[in-house]
């Protein structure tokens, strides 16, 4: 087994889930998920944070093994959500003398799924400290990185930042995965994508420690290169793109927009820029969510649908909206057989979103694209091509 631990003293009792079908019910994890908890050893034990119930029995059984008989003082829940609180019920049921830590949210949010007043209870604010021996937690608010109760904790001997949901990845930390920022970035578009501001603001605070390590309740620690992760979550709570490169994204019916979508990708490629190329009908949407993010610039093309747009591109579009997307470029192709309506219905999706530009002409095609359509497909490209940041 991985060793997990942060030190001698901060060791890891979390679990993987390596069969979870889909995270929050939608989101592919095809190498599964971890559930990071810690136990802090010193003179007060305390345990950081829970683990979903479909892990709490080895959660249990672990904090068990490593206690050798010994009872923890403090649970310290940084984030109520049920993958990281679903087994503290039973936790408490096991150890009822332990004192939960947590903010005025934690306990309003946190009795609907567990009732806390049954237990000793110790309310932490903004900057408090709690000693706990050699090692000391100061909090810090974090509201809306995920959920209105959540805090970060960093220990200052060691200079541990348990960062709750944020700098967190998909993946079991059994498999070594070499995809840290690809996975990262899914993560973060799709779960907190949309509180970009409540992130800025726990950057900035971030900004004073001195962190030597990045514990996360999902995903590996991180220990060396914190510029770079913390450099990255700037970049994406912030909304700006990540690269210049474009995502091609289609919904095609019969797959004649398909055959311009790879057209255009193609063209693009051969331009030098950098494409990733999307079939929104068969490949995961939070990828694809993840790449509209991390590039400057989209093309978006569908089939015509019942007076509107084909669905899967009409889902992608509202899942964007969501996440707030926004300050990036987006070129248009629609296709329909009798009266086209996708683009007029693409083009109402984008309009809503913040500094979204339309690029070049949109390009009509009636069924199949003939000469003069892919004329209109070129003229589309080299504009794509010039709206680069
Ligand atoms: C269920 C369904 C609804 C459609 N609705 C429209 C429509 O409202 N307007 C239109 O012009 N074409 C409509 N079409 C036709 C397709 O948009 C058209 O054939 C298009 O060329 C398909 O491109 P594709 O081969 O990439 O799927 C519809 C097709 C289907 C199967």
């Amino acid at each position: 087994m991985k060793d997990n631990n942060i030190s001698e003293a901060i060791r890891y009792v979390g679990v993987d889930d390596k069969d979870l079908d889909l995270f929050e019910s939608q989101y592919k994890v095809p190498n599964g998920v971890s559930y990071n908890s810690y136990v802090i050893l010193d003179d007060k034990i305390t345990v950081m944070d829970g683990v979903d119930d479909r892990g709490e029995d080895e959660w249990l059984a672990n904090i068990e093994k490593l206690l050798e008989g010994k009872k923890p003082d403090y649970l310290v829940v940084l984030h109520f959500e049920p993958d990281h609180s679903g087994g503290i019920e039973k936790f408490l049921v096991k150890y009822p003398e332990t004192t939960v830590v947590g903010n005025a949210k934690t306990f309003s949010v946190g009795s609907n799924f567990v009732e806390l007043d049954k237990y000793p209870q110790h309310l932490v604010k903004e900057g408090d400290e709690l000693c706990l021996g050699k090692h000391t937690l100061k909090f810090m608010m974090a509201p809306m990185v995920h959920w209105p109760e959540v805090m970060l904790a960093f220990e200052e001997t060691e200079g541990v930042l348990f960062s709750a949901d944020a700098f967190g990845k998909f993946g079991a930390l059994e498999f070594e995965e070499d995809n840290w920022v690809d996975e990262a970035r899914r993560y973060y578009i799709n779960i907190v994508g949309k509180y970009g501001a409540p992130v800025q603001t726990v950057l900035k605070k971030a900004a004073a420690l001195d962190i030597k390590k990045i514990a996360p309740l999902h995903g590996p620690v991180l220990s060396e290169n914190l510029e770079k992760y913390i450099g990255l979550y700037d970049t994406w709570s912030s909304y700006k793109p990540e690269e210049s490169g474009v995502l091609v994204a289609y919904a095609s019916i019969h797959g004649n927009t398909e055959l311009v979508a790879k057209y255009v990708a193609k063209k693009l490629e051969e331009k030098g820029e950098k494409v990733v190329l999307t079939d929104l009908t068969r490949q995961d949407k939070s990828q694809a969510v993840a790449d509209a993010f991390r590039f400057d610039r989209m093309v978006l093309a569908a089939s015509s649908y019942d007076g509107g747009v084909f669905i899967p591109m009409e889902d992608f579009l509202v899942d964007l909206s969501y996440k707030t997307y926004q300050n990036r470029k987006v070129a248009l192709i629609e296709n329909g057989s009798w009266g086209p309506t996708a683009g007029r219905k693409m083009k109402g999706h984008i309009e809503g979103f913040k500094n979204v530009e339309i690029i070049g002409d949109m390009v009509t095609i009636k069924s199949r694209a003939k000469d003069a359509d892919y004329a209109n497909v070129d003229a589309l490209v080299e504009a794509v091509v010039a709206a680069k940041n």
